[in-house]
């Protein structure tokens, strides 16, 4: 990542909204920005199946969740956080191969971590796991908040968007159930 060139663009920015980059407290800022997109967008040179690479024989052949997975990801349209939960789901393959517990985690952050909507980020994770674990069935469930939706333009704080991804054998409305089920306990909803 061109971290000066970043830090180049955000003075400029901060000339633009009329502000002076040279007083005290922004003189670091555009340095500090720029070490901080080098973190939130690190995704993009991240690769899904370095995050998927621990796999083990342990035969399992029924559902594995997890839930919960805090997540951040940046609105590709407005530059701000978009952040909330993500629940990934497979059903090993045939050989009943899992990955790591962890790796479900670090696949989010691998799509998190770059510009994105949240439907691309959802479709992305559930095509990893298809590609690289070849499960017999994927879900995948997001729950956000967009900060371009409530702190700017339609301003309506608390309204969550939830996208979903299901393949193979989790697009069978009893098994799709099943999942959504675990998703939702100890909800109250
Ligand atoms: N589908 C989808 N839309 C998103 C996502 N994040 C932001 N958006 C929307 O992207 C749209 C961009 O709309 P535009 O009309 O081009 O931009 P805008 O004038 O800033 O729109 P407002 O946000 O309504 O003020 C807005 O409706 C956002 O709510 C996302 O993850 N998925
Ligand atoms: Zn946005």
């Amino acid at each position: 990542m061109d971290l000066p060139r970043i830090e180049a663009a955000v003075r400029e920015i901060l000339i633009a909204v009329g502000e002076d980059p040279d007083r005290e407290g922004l003189q670091e800022t555009p340095a500090r920005v720029a070490r901080s997109y080098e973190e939130i967008f690190s995704g993009l040179t991240q690769d899904p199946e370095t995050a998927l690479s621990a796999t083990f024989d342990v035969a399992h052949d029924e559902m594995v969740l997890v839930k919960d997975i805090a997540m951040y990801s940046t609105c590709e349209h407005h530059l701000v956080p978009f952040h909330g939960v993500a629940h990934v789901g497979y059903i090993p393959g045939v050989d009943g191969r899992v990955t790591g517990l962890s790796k479900l985690g670090r696949l989010v952050e691998v799509y998190a971590r770059r510009p994105q909507v949240q439907e691309r980020l959802t479709t992305q994770i559930a095509q990893a796991l298809e590609e690289h674990l070849h499960p017999r069935g994927v879900i995948v469930v997001i729950e956000a908040e967009h900060l371009c939706m409530s702190m700017r333009g339609v301003r309506k704080p608390g309204a969550t968007t939830i996208t979903s991804a299901v393949r193979g054998q989790l697009t069978h409305p009893a098994t799709r159930a099943e999942a959504m089920s675990l998703i939702l306990a100890d909800r109250g909803r």
